[in-house]
């Protein structure tokens, strides 16, 4: 796989697409023109950010949780802007559109500059707190399994065909989105998988995005910070499966796919126009079911009943919640018709997905694995994942991260102290938050329950962290070192330094084995 970093990318270059104005004001009606009416203007491009602009773009100013697009009008201008889409009176020597909501506008914008990409692709959306990186890989290997180019968006950045671009958020802005699927449409790909965050849903990011599925891992605690409550939190994923057929597209079908396990996959039945589709292993009344499941610590066993045949999987992912994503992914390529067992095939090549269970070893006489569990609920399934398959004790590294939800700091001390034999507590990302107070904000949690200090440690430096771990382990026991997963640097103050838990654990274990 090609790697480019953001910065490496050529904006505006195979994309060039030029149109006048007036093709593109049906997208922002109601609209007028302050300063004098000129729709004839040609653009070459759109841009919300007034450092990215050049000759001929249409700059759309956003109002942000940190600055005002509007504020970098005369900047915009300079740079080549040749007209403005605001959302109230501005300044400016070129023309502006005044819409009522820029952000809303500048989502239909941006998919009609890029000639509405997502019509052409086969576009499957995955939402949930946990899993959607997981299931958009699996998804990836399915439909690629049967012949098909395909795309992806999401935490580990946007693959077009062959080539991986970093990018900064989950799910990136619309005009980003609506870009990158032109992109993928122009690579041959047939289909793409999309993560979708509840911030991109709330935030309209995905506003212009026709999608054909969509599909809901799980809800559990996190973006409380973001959110407000879980009530909120769980209907701002809703809209996902709401706008579901909504779309002039109707007449061909679209599908929700639910997993009928979790408590409030009711709601998300309830108000999807769409098909509906159900995935579990406890319901018994769901669309495609896993039974018979059995964990090693080599992969693991399972049966799939499903409305398109039964087949006996055998896949080298661990964990029960493994098993949801897995059964999630099928679903997806049922609907599509993709046989079971060309799935099945498919699936049984996956060896993982970076940072997710990632096993790092330099032949030591126990496991290290390296986890992107971040969140309350992925904490514990996956200590409880590694606690089928130790022979010995569990021990875990864990932090939280700074400027994000804070109420889990206590809970995710304590599940870390219940379910490992020894704890590490330490920094994730801090952000801009002093890293001993997040510290103390789990430790809160385990004086609460009064566990015992003996049964935990806590140390600002993450390497020094990693390193105690992988010191006190014992032959047959297992080390999660989890929050991070595939990152590859620690973000405190917002400096991004380098910093890889693989790489820590490599030194570590070299350090180890020189003092053997
Ligand atoms: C709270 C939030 O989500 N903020 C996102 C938002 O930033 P913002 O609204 O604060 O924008 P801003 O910095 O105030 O700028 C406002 C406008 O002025 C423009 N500007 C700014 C400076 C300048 O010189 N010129 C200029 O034109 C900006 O381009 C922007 O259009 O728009 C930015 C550009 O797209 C995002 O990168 C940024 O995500 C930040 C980094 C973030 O941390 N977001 C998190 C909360 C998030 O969205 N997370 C979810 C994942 C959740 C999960 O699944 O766990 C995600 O999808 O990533
Ligand atoms: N279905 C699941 N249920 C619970 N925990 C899961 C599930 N799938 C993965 N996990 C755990 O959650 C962690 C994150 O998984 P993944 O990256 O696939 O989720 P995500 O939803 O993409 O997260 P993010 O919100 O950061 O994008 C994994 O490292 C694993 O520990
Ligand atoms: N998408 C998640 C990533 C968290 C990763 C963790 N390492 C942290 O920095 O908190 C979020 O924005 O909450
Ligand atoms: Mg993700």
């Amino acid at each position: 796989m090609i790697k480019i970093k953001k910065d490496d990318v050529q904006r505006n270059e195979w994309w060039r697409n030029r149109m006048k104005i007036r093709e593109l004001l049906h997208t922002l009606t109601p609209y007028y023109f302050f300063n004098e009416k000129w729709d004839d203007i040609t653009i070459s491009s759109i841009e919300m950010d007034s450092r990215l602009v050049t000759s001929g773009t249409l700059f759309v100013c956003i109002e942000g949780a940190q600055t005002d697009g509007h504020l970098y009008v005369d900047q915009a201008v300079e740079l080549g802007a040749v007209a403005i889409v605001a959302q109230k009176k501005i300044e400016a020597t070129v023309p502006v559109i005044i819409v009522p909501d820029t952000r809303r506008s500048l989502a239909f914008l941006a998919a009609e500059f890029f000639r509405n990409p997502t019509k052409e692709l086969g576009l499957i959306g995955v939402t949930g707190t946990n899993g959607k990186t997981t299931v958009t890989h699996l998804l990836e290997a399915i439909f690629e399994g049967v012949g098909n180019r395909t795309g992806r968006i999401g935490t580990i950045g946007t693959k077009i065909g062959d080539t991986l671009r970093e990018g900064k958020n989950t799910t990136p802005e619309s005009l980003e989105l609506q870009r990158s699927f032109r992109e993928m449409v122009d690579a041959g790909c047939k289909y793409a998988f999309m993560e979708v965050s509840s911030h991109a849903i709330q935030m309209g990011r995905i506003r212009g995005c026709q999608f054909k599925t969509a599909i809901f891992t799980n809800l559990t605690q996190d973006h409380l910070d973001y959110h407000g409550t879980m009530e909120e939190y769980k209907r701002a994923k809703g809209l996902l499966f709401a706008q579901l057929g909504s779309s002039y597209d109707s007449d061909k079908l679209k599908y929700a796919i639910i997993n009928g396990d979790d408590p409030v996959s009711q709601y998300y039945m309830d108000i999807t126009p769409a098909q509906v589709i159900t995935y579990g292993i406890d319901s018994q009344d769901v669309d495609v079911r896993a039974t018979n499941i059995k964990i090693s610590s080599e992969g693991m066993q399972f049966t799939v009943e499903s409305f398109m045949g039964t087949e006996d999987f055998r896949v080298q992912l661990l964990g029960k919640f493994n098993v949801y994503n897995l059964l999630s992914t099928i679903a997806a390529g049922l609907v599509e018709g993709i046989s079971l067992s060309q799935i099945k095939q498919s699936l049984e090549q996956v060896k993982g997905v970076r940072g997710r269970l990632e096993s790092v070893s330099a032949g030591q006489g126990f496991s290290v694995v390296v986890d992107y569990a971040h969140t309350p609920d992925s904490l514990e399934n996956v200590l409880l994942t590694a606690k089928e398959f130790a022979e010995n004790r569990v021990l875990c590294v864990i932090g939280c991260g700074g400027d994000r939800d804070r109420t889990k700091r206590p809970i995710m001390a304590q599940i870390a102290a219940r379910h490992a034999d020894y704890s590490v507590l330490t920094s994730d990302n801090p952000r801009t938050e002093e890293p001993a107070q997040i510290l103390e904000d789990m430790i809160q949690g385990l004086t609460q329950e009064k566990v015992s200090k003996e049964l935990y440690t806590s140390l600002v430096d993450r390497r020094e962290a990693i390193y105690t771990a992988i010191e006190m382990a014992r032959p047959g026991d297992v080390v999660i070192i989890a929050g991070k997963g595939h990152e590859t640097y620690q973000d405190i103050n917002n400096q991004k330094l380098h910093f890889d838990d693989r790489e820590v654990v490599l030194e570590a274990l070299g350090q180890r084995k020189n003092e053997e």
